[in-house]
Protein backbone atom coordinates (compact mmCIF):
# COMPACT_ATOMS: atom_id res chain seq x y z
CA UNK A 1 0.00 0.00 0.00
CA UNK A 2 1.12 3.07 -0.97
CA UNK A 3 0.98 5.79 2.07
CA UNK A 4 1.36 9.34 2.53
CA UNK A 5 5.05 8.93 3.88
CA UNK A 6 6.25 5.97 0.70
CA UNK A 7 4.63 8.82 -1.53
CA UNK A 8 6.75 11.70 -0.10
CA UNK A 9 9.94 9.75 -0.17
CA UNK A 10 9.72 8.47 -3.26
CA UNK A 11 9.60 12.21 -4.58
CA UNK A 12 12.73 13.02 -1.88
CA UNK A 13 14.82 10.40 -4.21
CA UNK A 14 14.13 12.47 -7.34
CA UNK A 15 14.49 15.92 -5.75
CA UNK A 16 17.92 14.56 -4.83
CA UNK A 17 18.85 13.59 -7.74
CA UNK A 18 17.65 16.69 -9.68
CA UNK A 19 19.98 18.70 -7.05
CA UNK A 20 23.15 16.75 -7.83
CA UNK A 21 22.51 17.79 -11.76
CA UNK A 22 22.86 21.40 -10.25
CA UNK A 23 25.61 21.53 -7.53
CA UNK A 24 27.63 18.34 -6.57
CA UNK A 25 27.78 17.15 -3.22
CA UNK A 26 31.33 17.92 -2.39
CA UNK A 27 31.19 21.63 -4.04
CA UNK A 28 28.24 21.56 -1.20
CA UNK A 29 30.41 20.16 1.64
CA UNK A 30 32.95 22.93 0.67
CA UNK A 31 30.72 25.49 1.82
CA UNK A 32 28.94 23.70 4.59
CA UNK A 33 32.48 23.32 6.32
CA UNK A 34 33.73 27.28 5.74
CA UNK A 35 30.65 28.51 7.58
CA UNK A 36 31.31 29.35 11.60
CA UNK A 37 27.97 30.02 12.65
CA UNK A 38 26.50 26.91 14.25
CA UNK A 39 23.95 27.82 16.93
CA UNK A 40 23.58 24.92 19.64
CA UNK A 41 20.27 23.77 19.49
CA UNK A 42 20.37 20.71 22.10
CA UNK A 43 21.92 23.86 24.65
CA UNK A 44 19.29 25.99 23.57
CA UNK A 45 16.37 23.37 24.72
CA UNK A 46 18.90 22.37 27.87
CA UNK A 47 18.92 26.15 28.80
CA UNK A 48 15.37 27.13 29.01
CA UNK A 49 14.64 23.62 31.22
CA UNK A 50 17.69 25.00 33.56
CA UNK A 51 15.43 28.05 34.19
CA UNK A 52 12.60 26.25 34.82
CA UNK A 53 10.75 26.92 31.41
CA UNK A 54 9.16 24.50 28.80
CA UNK A 55 11.92 23.98 25.86
CA UNK A 56 10.17 25.15 23.45
CA UNK A 57 10.98 24.21 19.12
CA UNK A 58 8.17 26.43 17.68
CA UNK A 59 7.27 25.66 14.07
CA UNK A 60 7.48 27.89 10.89
CA UNK A 61 5.19 25.61 8.47
CA UNK A 62 2.74 27.20 5.41
CA UNK A 63 0.50 24.16 4.82
CA UNK A 64 0.93 20.39 5.98
CA UNK A 65 -0.79 17.07 3.85
CA UNK A 66 -2.93 16.83 6.60
CA UNK A 67 -4.47 20.08 7.38
CA UNK A 68 -3.70 21.51 3.94
CA UNK A 69 -3.09 25.40 4.23
CA UNK A 70 -2.70 26.69 7.89
CA UNK A 71 -1.72 30.32 7.12
CA UNK A 72 -2.29 32.47 4.32
CA UNK A 73 -0.30 35.60 5.48
CA UNK A 74 3.11 33.92 5.77
CA UNK A 75 5.99 35.53 6.44
CA UNK A 76 8.96 33.46 7.71
CA UNK A 77 10.83 36.52 8.97
CA UNK A 78 8.19 38.18 10.75
CA UNK A 79 6.98 34.54 12.37
CA UNK A 80 10.75 33.69 13.75
CA UNK A 81 10.95 37.45 15.24
CA UNK A 82 7.97 37.19 17.05
CA UNK A 83 8.85 33.59 18.10
CA UNK A 84 12.48 34.32 19.63
CA UNK A 85 10.64 37.68 21.60
CA UNK A 86 8.14 35.16 23.21
CA UNK A 87 10.64 32.97 24.66
CA UNK A 88 11.16 29.85 21.62
CA UNK A 89 14.23 27.93 22.26
CA UNK A 90 14.50 27.09 18.37
CA UNK A 91 12.71 27.43 15.27
CA UNK A 92 12.08 24.22 13.06
CA UNK A 93 11.47 25.23 9.76
CA UNK A 94 10.21 23.07 6.94
CA UNK A 95 12.06 23.10 3.79
CA UNK A 96 9.73 20.79 1.91
CA UNK A 97 7.93 22.28 -1.22
CA UNK A 98 5.41 19.76 -2.43
CA UNK A 99 3.81 19.13 0.68
CA UNK A 100 4.08 22.05 3.25
CA UNK A 101 5.00 24.73 0.52
CA UNK A 102 8.61 25.00 2.46
CA UNK A 103 12.10 25.74 0.73
CA UNK A 104 15.64 26.10 1.98
CA UNK A 105 15.05 30.18 1.42
CA UNK A 106 11.85 30.08 4.02
CA UNK A 107 14.79 28.59 6.20
CA UNK A 108 17.76 31.10 5.45
CA UNK A 109 15.05 34.13 5.93
CA UNK A 110 13.54 33.23 9.45
CA UNK A 111 17.20 32.08 10.79
CA UNK A 112 18.55 35.57 9.51
CA UNK A 113 15.88 37.09 11.18
CA UNK A 114 16.53 35.72 14.67
CA UNK A 115 19.38 34.57 16.83
CA UNK A 116 17.37 31.47 17.94
CA UNK A 117 18.77 27.50 16.23
CA UNK A 118 17.05 26.16 13.81
CA UNK A 119 16.06 22.62 12.44
CA UNK A 120 15.89 21.81 9.12
CA UNK A 121 12.67 20.20 8.88
CA UNK A 122 12.21 17.64 5.64
CA UNK A 123 12.24 14.05 4.99
CA UNK A 124 16.08 13.05 4.58
CA UNK A 125 16.84 10.15 2.62
CA UNK A 126 20.50 11.31 1.75
CA UNK A 127 23.78 12.86 3.12
CA UNK A 128 23.28 15.47 0.24
CA UNK A 129 20.36 16.88 2.25
CA UNK A 130 22.78 16.70 5.47
CA UNK A 131 25.16 18.38 3.74
CA UNK A 132 22.86 20.97 2.01
CA UNK A 133 20.71 21.69 5.32
CA UNK A 134 24.11 22.89 6.99
CA UNK A 135 25.45 24.71 4.03
CA UNK A 136 22.21 26.82 4.16
CA UNK A 137 22.64 27.52 8.11
CA UNK A 138 20.78 24.87 9.75
CA UNK A 139 22.08 23.81 13.16
CA UNK A 140 20.27 20.87 13.48
CA UNK A 141 18.36 18.19 11.30
CA UNK A 142 15.59 15.43 11.47
CA UNK A 143 16.04 12.16 10.95
CA UNK A 144 12.81 9.88 10.62
CA UNK A 145 13.31 6.40 11.91
CA UNK A 146 10.45 4.83 9.75
CA UNK A 147 11.97 6.72 6.56
CA UNK A 148 15.20 5.10 7.43
CA UNK A 149 17.14 2.10 7.86
CA UNK A 150 19.12 1.81 10.78
CA UNK A 151 22.64 1.86 9.16
CA UNK A 152 21.07 5.15 7.19
CA UNK A 153 20.34 6.40 10.86
CA UNK A 154 24.22 6.13 11.71
CA UNK A 155 25.41 7.31 8.64
CA UNK A 156 23.43 10.05 8.43
CA UNK A 157 23.73 10.57 12.04
CA UNK A 158 27.52 11.04 11.91
CA UNK A 159 27.73 13.18 8.75
CA UNK A 160 25.77 15.66 10.42
CA UNK A 161 27.65 15.53 13.97
CA UNK A 162 30.46 15.82 11.68
CA UNK A 163 29.73 19.22 10.32
CA UNK A 164 28.72 20.13 13.95
CA UNK A 165 24.65 20.05 13.65
CA UNK A 166 22.70 18.26 16.66
CA UNK A 167 20.37 15.87 15.43
CA UNK A 168 16.65 15.24 16.45
CA UNK A 169 15.83 11.80 15.95
CA UNK A 170 12.18 10.87 15.76
CA UNK A 171 9.77 7.81 16.57
CA UNK A 172 6.40 6.83 16.55
CA UNK A 173 6.48 3.37 18.27
CA UNK A 174 8.75 0.68 20.60
CA UNK A 175 10.03 -0.73 17.98
CA UNK A 176 11.33 2.56 16.45
CA UNK A 177 12.19 3.78 19.26
CA UNK A 178 14.98 0.73 19.82
CA UNK A 179 16.36 1.70 17.09
CA UNK A 180 16.55 5.49 18.27
CA UNK A 181 18.21 4.24 21.48
CA UNK A 182 21.10 2.69 19.41
CA UNK A 183 22.33 6.12 18.28
CA UNK A 184 24.03 9.05 19.82
CA UNK A 185 21.88 11.83 19.61
CA UNK A 186 20.52 12.56 23.39
CA UNK A 187 17.16 14.70 21.65
CA UNK A 188 14.62 11.86 20.89
CA UNK A 189 11.04 13.27 19.28
CA UNK A 190 8.40 11.17 19.78
CA UNK A 191 5.37 11.81 17.04
CA UNK A 192 2.19 11.92 18.29
CA UNK A 193 1.23 11.95 14.76
CA UNK A 194 1.19 8.77 12.81
CA UNK A 195 3.05 9.73 9.49
CA UNK A 196 1.26 6.87 7.76
CA UNK A 197 -2.07 7.97 8.62
CA UNK A 198 -2.13 11.19 10.08
CA UNK A 199 -3.76 9.66 13.43
CA UNK A 200 -2.81 11.77 16.43
CA UNK A 201 -2.58 11.03 20.19
CA UNK A 202 -1.08 12.36 22.97
CA UNK A 203 -0.90 9.01 24.28
CA UNK A 204 1.87 8.05 21.73
CA UNK A 205 4.12 9.99 24.12
CA UNK A 206 3.09 9.37 27.34
CA UNK A 207 3.49 5.26 26.41
CA UNK A 208 6.59 5.14 25.41
CA UNK A 209 8.12 7.32 28.67
CA UNK A 210 8.52 4.30 30.65
CA UNK A 211 10.91 3.07 27.99
CA UNK A 212 13.37 6.10 27.79
CA UNK A 213 16.26 5.91 29.29
CA UNK A 214 18.54 8.92 31.26
CA UNK A 215 20.22 11.14 29.42
CA UNK A 216 17.61 11.33 26.38
CA UNK A 217 15.92 14.57 26.20
CA UNK A 218 12.21 13.88 24.79
CA UNK A 219 10.54 16.67 22.57
CA UNK A 220 6.87 15.69 22.38
CA UNK A 221 5.70 16.89 18.89
CA UNK A 222 2.36 17.32 17.18
CA UNK A 223 -0.77 17.55 18.22
CA UNK A 224 0.08 20.10 21.29
CA UNK A 225 -2.72 22.49 20.92
CA UNK A 226 -3.75 24.09 24.28
CA UNK A 227 -3.12 24.59 27.72
CA UNK A 228 -4.24 21.17 29.20
CA UNK A 229 -1.83 19.62 26.71
CA UNK A 230 0.76 20.88 27.72
CA UNK A 231 -0.47 20.87 31.59
CA UNK A 232 -0.55 17.04 31.02
CA UNK A 233 3.01 16.93 29.41
CA UNK A 234 4.69 18.23 32.11
CA UNK A 235 3.25 16.73 34.86
CA UNK A 236 4.63 13.66 32.74
CA UNK A 237 8.31 15.08 33.08
CA UNK A 238 8.15 15.90 29.29
CA UNK A 239 9.73 19.67 29.60
CA UNK A 240 10.39 19.97 25.40
CA UNK A 241 7.72 20.57 23.25
CA UNK A 242 7.83 20.96 19.27
CA UNK A 243 4.61 22.57 18.24
CA UNK A 244 3.24 23.79 14.70
CA UNK A 245 -0.07 24.03 13.84
CA UNK A 246 -1.04 26.05 16.70
CA UNK A 247 0.69 28.76 16.14
CA UNK A 248 0.36 28.78 12.69
CA UNK A 249 -3.71 29.41 12.77
CA UNK A 250 -3.22 32.09 15.28
CA UNK A 251 -2.99 35.85 14.47
CA UNK A 252 0.42 36.20 16.15
CA UNK A 253 2.01 33.03 16.42
CA UNK A 254 4.55 33.99 19.29
CA UNK A 255 1.92 35.34 21.43
CA UNK A 256 -0.17 32.12 21.06
CA UNK A 257 3.72 30.23 22.09
CA UNK A 258 3.33 32.45 25.37
CA UNK A 259 -0.49 31.89 26.09
CA UNK A 260 0.43 28.37 26.14
CA UNK A 261 3.44 28.46 27.94
CA UNK A 262 2.80 30.66 29.92
CA UNK A 263 6.27 31.74 32.35
O1 LIG B 1 1.63 21.13 13.62
P1 LIG B 1 1.77 20.27 14.83
O2 LIG B 1 0.67 19.26 14.99
O3 LIG B 1 1.99 21.09 16.08
O4 LIG B 1 3.12 19.38 14.62
C1 LIG B 1 4.41 19.97 14.50
C2 LIG B 1 5.44 18.91 14.09
O5 LIG B 1 5.52 17.95 15.10
C3 LIG B 1 5.07 18.27 12.76
O6 LIG B 1 5.08 19.25 11.79
C4 LIG B 1 6.00 17.14 12.36
C5 LIG B 1 6.58 16.23 13.19
N1 LIG B 1 7.36 15.38 12.51
C6 LIG B 1 7.32 15.71 11.22
C7 LIG B 1 8.00 15.14 10.13
C8 LIG B 1 7.82 15.73 8.90
C9 LIG B 1 6.97 16.81 8.73
C10 LIG B 1 6.29 17.38 9.80
C11 LIG B 1 6.49 16.83 11.06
Amino acid sequence: MSDILQRILAVKADEVATARLLRSESDLRREAEARQDIRGFARAIEARIEAGAAGVIAEVKKASPSKGLLREKFQPDEIAVSYAAHGAACLSVLTDLQFFQGSLDTMRRARAACALPVLRKDFIVDSYQVVEARAMGADCILLIVAALAPSQLRELEALAMDLGMDVLVEVHDEAELDVALGLRTGLLGINNRNLRTFEVSLDTTIGLLPRIPAGKRVVTESGIVGQDDVRRMREHGVDAFLVGEAFMRAPDPGAELARLFPA
